[in-house]
């Protein structure tokens, strides 16, 4: 049974229709990546499977439970975590303190908000765990508006990563990335246990032949081809809509 099963699902914008008859399915443990032109219907998608957006018609479920139509934290309750094309932090915290309150975020029945967190040792624990094992450790303690752009975006997959989702959906990671920023996002990513279920928005044909398990194209709201790999790297028509013929070769090399 799939993870994540999309059917038949259209989103329209006053009129505009967005998204049309889009049917996507991931299985445990896979890394799929969504790829397409810009204004494609990517982000939106996202919005629609996490509930950000109600849809108009189709549905969304998650290990065959029916979510669409549920309140966005339905999502969370389920699994699901996810990230956004802008950073979504407190830039005047350190790392650890955004870390600290994404982790009360996921679990608020867990806490008293009259006891400071810090009497908290379990979510201390849980945080000095991901840190470690995230490699931000040594940098807890850095205000995140000192960090740099790309070690914001690290801190946001990591702060998804807090709700030990099952699934997981990152739109576009590396965007505004330095290259070797780009390369730890890539390695992160790589290396996240296959307990963690993927569903990726990439734009960087390197990322995305580097870490993409299956890969679905969107074109004008519309899934284009849905395959592995080397189909998608094969095909001629996903060249003329989405690679520009340049793009593709590049990521070959
Ligand atoms: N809230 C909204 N209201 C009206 N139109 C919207 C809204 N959100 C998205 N759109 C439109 O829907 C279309 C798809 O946008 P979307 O952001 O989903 O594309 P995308 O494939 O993620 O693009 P990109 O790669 O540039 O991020 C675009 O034409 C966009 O202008």
């Amino acid at each position: 049974m799939s993870l994540l099963k999309v059917e038949r699902l259209y989103k329209s914008f006053k009129g505009l229709q967005v998204l049309k008859d889009v049917s996507l399915e991931v299985q445990a443990g896979e890394r799929h990546v969504l790829i397409g032109p810009n204004g494609a219907g990517k982000t939106t998608l996202f919005n629609c499977i996490t509930g950000t957006l109600p849809i108009d018609e189709g549905s969304v479920e998650v290990n065959g439970r029916q979510i669409s139509g549920l309140p966005a934290f339905t999502a969370v309750r389920v699994g699901m975590s996810r990230t956004f094309q802008k950073n979504n932090l407190f830039g005047s915290l350190t790392v650890e303190e955004n870390l600290h309150l994404a982790i009360i975020a996921c679990k608020p029945y867990r806490f008293n908000f009259f006891k400071p967190y810090y009497q908290y040792n379990e979510l201390l624990t849980e945080a000095e765990e991901l840190l470690k094992q995230w490699n931000l450790w040594e940098r807890r303690g850095r205000i995140v508006n000192e960090l740099s752009y790309g070690e914001q975006r690290l801190l946001e997959v990591l702060l998804a990563l807090a709700c030990k989702p099952q699934i997981l959906l990152l739109d576009e990671p590396t965007s505004g990335m330095s290259p070797a920023e780009t390369v730890q996002t890539t390695k992160l990513i790589q290396s996240m246990p296959r307990s963690i279920t993927l569903l990726v928005i990439e734009h960087d044909m390197e990322v995305v032949f580097s870490i993409a398990d299956r890969i679905t194209v969107l074109h004008h709201g519309e899934v284009f081809l849905s395959g592995a790999p080397e189909e998608i790297r094969g095909d001629e028509r996903v060249r003329d809509i989405y690679f520009g013929g340049g793009k593709l070769q590049h990521a070959e090399a």
